[in-house]
């Protein structure tokens, strides 16, 4: 089975293995576990950010920089498509009693400083008031659109404009950071706060990290906590995070195996697929969704239903040239 449900089923390689069985550790609650902490100075500095805290999520990244950055009964900005707002349980206003006001980002997913200026509420007697304004880099629904940093800072800098800070779901940002050729700093150039995922393209098993300034990463800290996600001797599971933030540079093959299999399947008739721009593909079928899921399936690939007529494949570090021929192939006889 060629598993290209999603970048989330990456498993961690012999080095990631071998680094978990002997991880130094301690009590994380207490900031004690010695992995946990360097993997936190080194995603701070990756990213370009004064610290990061490590959680067993992207959810619960994305969650606990809402609940950081907003008051109970705000308002959170976010593109009508992102993950934040539709794949996330609902939990800005569960958790953090959050009310999210989705804005269109087009084709590509991405809110302009105008959005966010129309969109901006000025909190009074009556009206809830913009607490965050929640850009997500790749958009994975969009087909893993890597947002360039002019972008994301014209958004930034609008929302700075009404004193509303920028959270980036930077879930995929490094894939964005290899397709645009541009250092993470400089795609977080006006942002506030990012979370990143290790658990997907990077290849480890568990978890993502939180980055921001001290002072909120303090705040964060502390909401970890009520969210359940104080750790104990973590560094078992952190260790193969330090594997991962090794692992950048792989992304590209990751990459020109998704312009490889757009391709190919983009040849195969009743299915039509964009070139990709990072490790995403959609492909639009002349049958419903999950029927070429089942039927893709029973020939050995595992592909996401996204929508009635919308299948996404990710590549990965699991799948290689070889496997996306075969993929192909695969798919052509199940459309025969
Ligand atoms: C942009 C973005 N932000 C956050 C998350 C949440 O990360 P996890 O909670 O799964 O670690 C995801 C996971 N995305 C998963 C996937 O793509 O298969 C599913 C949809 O939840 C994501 O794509």
């Amino acid at each position: 089975m060629i598993d290209l449900r999603s970048d989330t089923v990456t498993r961690p390689d012999a080095a990631m293995r071998e680094a978990a069985r002997t991880a130094a550790v301690g009590d994380d609650v207490y900031d004690e576990d010695p992995t946990v902490n360097e993997l936190e100075a080194r995603a701070a500095a990756a990213v370009g950010m004064d610290a990061a805290l490590y959680v067993p999520t992207g959810t619960m990244g994305n969650q606990i920089a809402a609940r950081t950055h907003a008051d109970r009964g705000d308002e959170l900005l976010c593109e009508r498509e992102s993950h934040i707002y539709n794949w996330e349980v609902g939990g800005l206003a569960q958790l953090s009693g959050l009310q999210a006001r989705p804005i269109d980002g087009g084709a590509r997913g991405v809110i302009t400083p105008a959005a966010v200026h129309d969109a901006y509420v000025e909190r009074t007697d009556h009206r809830p008031g913009t607490g965050l304004l929640a850009l997500e880099n790749t958009h994975n629904q969009k087909g893993g659109v890597a947002i360039t940093a002019d972008e994301i800072a014209a958004a930034a800098a609008a929302a700075h404009e009404h004193d509303i800070p920028t959270h980036v779901d930077g879930a995929r940002l490094f894939n964005a950071s290899v397709a645009l050729d541009t250092p993470v700093p400089r795609l977080l150039d006006s942002a506030d706060s990012v979370m990143f995922c290790l658990s997907k393209g990077l290849g480890a098993p568990v978890g993502s990290m939180l980055a921001g300034s001290e002072a909120f990463i303090e705040r964060a800290h502390r909401n970890r906590k009520l969210l359940g996600g104080g750790m104990r001797q973590a560094g078992v599971i952190a260790a193969p995070g330090l594997d991962a933030l090794d692992n950048v540079d792989r992304l590209a093959a990751d990459h020109a195996n998704a312009r490889t299999l757009a391709a190919g399947l983009d040849a195969i008739d009743g299915l039509a697929a964009e070139t990709p721009e990072t490790n995403i593909v959609l492909v639009e079928t002349d049958r419903p969704a999950e029927a070429f899921v089942e039927v893709t399936a029973a020939e050995g690939v595992h592909a996401s239903a996204f929508g009635e007529h919308t299948v996404r494949l990710c590549t990965h570090w699991d799948v290689d040239e070889d496997d996306i021929e075969q993929a192909i192939e695969c798919v052509g006889r199940a459309m025969s």
